[in-house]
């Protein structure tokens, strides 16, 4: 049987949403996710994001699939994108403007803005190796621009979890970096047990990164919601930026902040319906 899906973007991060809310199991397996996901021989997206019953006394769930099936615990341009879909889902039942979603990596609250944004509470970031999860410190050391070999080259890495692994590398031009050669290769590296997003930045000033990305599962996409906010910490732990930046990316800009006040995230950023249809 067709089963009704929107496709929506998060500055060209592409999703297919589905509205799951009759029950806690996805309607597609993973199998189908990756079909789905095809560009040439389905609809096309970088994930397929499920919005199910809240759990725990949240209002809603999300479960996404990458394109290549696997599942991450975290998606920041997909929770903006599930948001917005909500807000159609309920229609003129709508009550509020700010959700709480049940994530595998805890509960995260996005909130519509006034001016069509969605600005997201993406919760506190995690620093330690265990919860990163990665070999490359013992346990109560953080890894702030250590050295890992990649591709035949030392590349200072700094790693932060938001929920979902990130290794990020300070360069000088973030464009002569050849990620579709490197990008599978971090991925991939025996110090990231469960594989790794990779975030690639160039500093323009204290407040304004240019970021390019390889994702776990996904490869390059042309923007991550949580590497955006992994980078901003790599950068504020590294010395090299403010707590507050605009982050550039291939598909447009997201604005975060690491508050003083209560350690958590936000990101604010746009969410677009592109079309529906039915599979
Ligand atoms: N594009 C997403 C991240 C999606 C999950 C990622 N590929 C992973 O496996 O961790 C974002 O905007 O955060």
């Amino acid at each position: 049987m067709a089963i009704e899906f929107t496709k929506y973007h998060g500055l060209g991060n592409d999703f297919i949403l589905i509205d799951n809310r009759s029950s806690l199991t996805p309607v597609l397996t993973p199998e189908k996710a990756v079909q789905w996901c095809d560009r040439h021989f389905g609809i096309g997206a970088d994930g397929v994001i499920f919005a199910l019953p809240g759990q725990n006394g949240t209002d809603y769930t999300m479960r996404i699939f990458n394109s290549d099936g696997s599942e991450p615990e975290m998606c920041g341009n997909g929770i903006r994108c599930l948001a917005v879909f909500l807000t159609e889902l309920e229609g003129i039942a709508r009550t509020k403007d700010k959700y709480s979603i049940h994530t595998l990596a805890g509960v995260i609250v996005p909130q519509l803005t006034d001016d069509g944004q969605v600005k997201v509470d993406m919760g506190e970031p995690r620093l330690l190796p265990g919860e990163i999860p990665t070999s490359l410190a013992s346990s109560q050391f953080q890894v702030i621009n250590h050295p890992l070999e990649v591709a035949g080259k030392i590349w200072d890495v700094t790693c932060v979890s938001m929920g979902n692994p990130h290794c990020i590398i300070f360069v000088e031009d973030v464009a002569a970096i050849n990620l579709e050669s490197i990008g599978s290769q971090f991925e991939n590296h025996p110090v990231f047990p469960k594989k790794t997003n990779t975030e690639f930045i160039e500093v323009v000033n204290r407040n304004y990164l240019k970021m390019r990305v390889w994702e776990r599962g996904a490869g390059i996409t042309l923007a991550c919601g949580t590497g955006a906010c992994a980078s901003l910490v790599a950068g504020v732990l590294n010395d090299l930026c403010d707590r507050h930046a605009i982050i550039e990316l291939p598909g447009g800009s997201l604005e975060i902040e690491w508050s003083e006040v209560d350690n958590r995230i936000y990101m604010t950023g746009p969410a677009e319906r592109v079309f529906t249809g039915k599979y």
